[in-house]
């Protein structure tokens, strides 16, 4: 992404005119960002810009050397995909929503694939014909991301995909998502509140912070002392954006 901005919905309501403005960040190679920053700085708009779920106002996004203005959207985000903190399940079973994918994109349904990811999620327990509206939270958080997978994306956009799972199933989630980019080499974009979620999963940590963005080593992040980070994760509540 290049000198990306996005204004506030209503300008007239805010010391700046900016939710974000002029960030630029760049994946050379796959890689693993934890997208970190305090409440209300803007992480979920710009993953879904990033989807192209929302437009910029201002700057560009180029996947491959293809900026999302000369690509059709629906094949944009098959290369970029994003996975919603709350999962959106459709009509049908869980199954169906899991063969959706290959539906809407006409692509053969890996089943063995999907099989494979099903047992590492910990959902093998779940019966496939169930409806999807009556599993829980969690379940339908891990069907969401299984379904993404099933797309192969280059990048993954994940908003705290974690937030309402246990112990046990993050961990899962986590471990999966750290083999899938060594062995799909996806890279992605995982937004999160939890530091120690931060610190175990990512190369880079990006801070949006007072409308813009800081790009770290996430090695040097974490190992500055507590107070420095803690420092940096909340100067955007001492005047920034809002
Ligand atoms: N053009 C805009 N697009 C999206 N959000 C906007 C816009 N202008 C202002 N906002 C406000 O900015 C905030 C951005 O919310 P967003 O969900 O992106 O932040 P976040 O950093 O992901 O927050 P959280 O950590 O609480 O999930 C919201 O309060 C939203 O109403």
């Amino acid at each position: 992404m290049s000198n990306l901005s996005k204004y506030h919905w209503d300008t007239g309501n805010h010391a700046s005119r900016y939710l974000f403005s002029h960030i630029s960040a760049q994946l050379p190679e796959p890689d693993r960002i934890a997208l970190i920053g305090a409440s209300g700085q803007g992480k979920s708009t710009l993953l879904r810009i990033l989807a192209l779920l929302d437009s910029p106002d201002e700057g560009d996004l180029i996947v491959e050397g293809v900026s999302f203005k000369d690509i059709n959207p629906r094949q944009w985000r098959m290369a970029v995909t994003y996975v919603a903190q709350q999962a959106v399940m459709l009509p049908g079973s869980v199954e169906d929503n899991l063969r959706l994918v290959s539906r809407l994109h006409g692509t053969p349904y890996d089943s063995i694939l999907a099989a494979q990811l099903i047992k590492q999620l910990g959902l093998d327990y779940l019966d496939l014909g169930k409806k999807a509206a009556d599993c829980s939270g969690g379940e339908k958080q891990r069907i969401s991301l299984l379904r993404s997978l099933l797309l192969r994306p280059r990048i993954l956009l994940l908003d705290e995909i974690t937030a309402s799972l246990d112990m046990n199933s993050s961990q899962k989630v986590e471990a999966l998502l750290l083999n899938w980019h060594r062995e799909e080499g996806t890279s992605f974009v995982w937004v999160t509140h939890d530091l120690e979620q931060a610190r175990r999963i990512s190369s880079r940590t990006w801070i949006l912070s007072q409308n813009s963005l800081q790009d770290h080593s996430s090695d040097c992040l974490f190992k500055a002392p507590v107070a420095e980070l803690a420092r940096k994760y909340i100067q955007s509540t001492e005047g920034g954006g809002h």
